[in-house]
């Protein structure tokens, strides 16, 4: 049965904002007040507010460890003036980056409301549960990406505006539609997922380089694994969705292959920011640990009968993962 298919058969009931059960009564808020707040809360939760935070921490570490590469003069001697970034315009890029995530999420979950239905992860959220309109929602994402740009070219500088705009289009329209069709979109929904870092980097330095370029390459390795894992132990769903993912086009064992080949890839590029100067001896020892047990689990999946509790595993371990990596990075001794 094809998505297009399934949710034609999906009950099609006219938008009505349907009522919660603690809507009934015994709460401080004003019985005429609480849609609104339900209403605002489903609002956030378009933006997928898990996701946008541990992206924008990403953003974070990127700026932090530009603004230390620059002070320490290693991006020549004009750079240490450089590094002396206006506080508000920081908070300008923290700003613009939020609202560019927040806001390709929302244009995200209004394009996939028919195959959100169709997954179990994802069938409450406000637009297949019918609690927004789906007008609304496109609205939201729209006047949030459109208010992102600007923010970040005017607020901050041009090459971190154009890139938050190249990744806000390759995610909406690049990565979310070829979802349906190939399981190519996953390196390329990758592409936008590791601008993050690289936007903290040139919203301090105004410009690609390469440790710069290099958060993005390890963020872009980290997000295969960090999903393959996903696609292993939801796979049946994806299957109802109609979405095409590498275990039911190739198989488990191909899947757990791929996985282990970008965590090799993943853990060599990590260690490359020591001879750029980025990091010194304790990175190194952190990024060798963390990677050498990542990659352990990893090829421990290759042993046969490895089901989807390794799965989770991998998934779990990959978010453990990025957060210490992240932090050795910024401790950077
Ligand atoms: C191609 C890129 C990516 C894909 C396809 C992807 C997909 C997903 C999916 C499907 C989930 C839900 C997993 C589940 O609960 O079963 C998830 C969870 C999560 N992802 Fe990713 N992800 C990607 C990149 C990223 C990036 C760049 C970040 C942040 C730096 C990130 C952070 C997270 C977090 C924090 C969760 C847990 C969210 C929660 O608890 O709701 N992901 N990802
Ligand atoms: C700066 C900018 C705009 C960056 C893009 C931000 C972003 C959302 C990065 C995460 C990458 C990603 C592909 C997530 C999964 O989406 P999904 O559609 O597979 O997740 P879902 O199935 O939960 O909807």
């Amino acid at each position: 049965m094809s998505v297009e298919q399934a949710a034609e058969r999906a009950p099609v009931v006219p938008y009505v904002r349907q009522a919660e059960p603690s809507e009934g009564g015994g709460c401080a808020v004003p019985s005429s007040a609480r849609p609104l707040l339900k209403g605002a809360a489903d609002l956030v939760s378009l933006t997928k507010p898990r996701i946008t935070r541990m992206v924008a921490a990403t953003m974070l570490g990127g700026m932090w460890v530009a603004s230390r590469y620059l002070r320490a003069g290693l991006g020549g001697e004009a750079a240490i003036e450089r590094a002396a970034v206006p506080p508000a315009q920081l908070a300008l890029a923290l700003l613009g980056t939020v609202l560019v995530v927040s806001g390709a999420n929302a244009l995200n979950m209004y394009i996939e409301r028919d195959t959100d239905l169709l997954m179990e992860r994802t069938r409450s959220r406000p637009l297949p549960a019918r609690r927004l309109s789906p007008e609304l929602a496109l609205w939201f994402g729209i006047a949030l990406s459109a208010a992102s740009i600007p923010v970040l070219f005017i607020g901050v500088n041009a090459t971190t505006g154009v890139l938050a705009a190249v990744a806000l289009l390759s995610y909406v329209l690049v990565y979310t539609p070829l979802k349906r069709r190939t399981t190519l979109s996953l390196p390329i929904g990758a592409i936008p997922g590791a601008i993050p870092p690289l936007l903290g980097w040139t919203s301090v330095t105004g410009q690609i380089d390469a440790p710069g370029f290099l958060l993005f390459a390890v963020m872009f390795l980290w997000q295969i694994p960090h999903f393959l894992a996903i696609s292993l132990f939801r796979q049946d769903e994806y299957q109802r969705a109609g979405l095409k993912v590498l275990p039911l086009e190739k198989g488990d064992l191909t899947t757990r292959r791929h996985i282990v080949g970008y965590l090799a890839l993943l853990v060599v590029s990590s260690v490359l920011f020591v001879p750029l100067g980025v990091a010194g001896p304790v990175y190194l020892g952190a990024a060798v640990l963390l990677g050498g047990a990542f990659f352990g689990l990893g090829v421990y999946g290759l042993r046969a009968g490895t089901g989807a509790r390794w799965a989770r595993q991998v998934f779990f371990a990959s978010m453990v993962y990025l957060v210490l990596l992240f932090a050795a990075l910024m401790i950077g001794a």
